[in-house]
């Protein structure tokens, strides 16, 4: 997957998604969430790639670990570029996340990208605080995650703009740091506790965004996509 800017299908139909595609080439980056897959399966799947597109499967997979591992081993199968599960399951998960991947996946075919959700971005300090019981700040519970997922040799964490920066300092440049919440200035928030914009997002060293509303939600959304891309793309790291 380039470092084009993901954007988030969250249709609830094929159609929706592929009438909303119909404006862009198949060169952007597509993620394909629990709205769209739980509709569609994995024919969307099969569907976007076939049509050139390289994807993101969100589906946030946290079970046991022999659960996560033969799920794994399934979603292999589909031959997407990146999916994730919660690291709050745990390293052996994350290991048996891994494992299942390697092992679903064809000889000759590039094993999907496999990453870790830290902290959702609609998540603030208040809620690790009273909610989760967590007694240190958020912050350091992103960094902890981080760390359990680069030692379960995870490709990278979902995590927010806000936290790029010490993954950097404690997990390398090359670990994947994907960040949602991304917001143009003024934009609405929406349901996103953690957000900013794409310079600053390449500015604190996000290795990927992932836009949904700020693209989908305008008025014309190739251009908002062109704009986020050249806001994104407009400072070298
Ligand atoms: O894993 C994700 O993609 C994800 C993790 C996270 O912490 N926060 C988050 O917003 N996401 C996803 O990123 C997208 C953000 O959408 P917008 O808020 O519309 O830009 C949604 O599809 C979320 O499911």
């Amino acid at each position: 997957m380039n470092r084009s800017p993901i954007i988030a299908l969250d249709f609830n139909s094929a159609e929706k998604t592929f009438e909303f595609l119909k404006a862009f080439d198949q060169s952007v980056n597509v993620k394909v969430g629990m709205e769209l897959y739980y509709k569609e399966g994995p024919a969307m799947i099969a569907r976007l790639k076939e049509e050139g597109y390289s994807i993101f499967l969100d589906l946030k997979l946290h079970d046991i670990p022999n659960t996560v591992k033969s799920a794994m081993k399934v979603l292999a199968s589909l031959e997407v570029d990146m999916i994730n599960v919660h690291a709050a399951g745990g390293k052996a998960m994350m290991e048996a996340a891994l494992e299942g991947l390697e092992a679903g996946t064809a000889v000759g075919v590039q094993r999907p990208a496999l990453i870790a959700v830290t902290q959702l971005t609609s998540t603030d300090d208040r809620q690790v605080k009273e909610e989760q019981l967590i007694s240190v700040p958020l912050r350091e519970s992103v960094e902890q995650y981080a760390k359990l997922a680069s030692s379960a040799q995870l490709d990278g964490v979902v995590c927010s703009v806000q936290e790029a920066k010490i993954i950097e300092e404690v997990c390398g440049k090359d670990f994947f740091k994907v960040t949602p919440g991304i917001r143009l200035a003024q934009g609405d928030v929406h349901d996103q506790k953690r957000v900013a914009t794409p310079a600053k997002a390449k500015q604190e060293g996000s290795t990927h965004i992932v836009v949904g509303r700020a693209i989908t939600g305008a008025d014309n959304p190739l251009e908002a996509y062109q704009h986020v891309k050249t806001l994104w793309e407009g400072i070298t790291s």
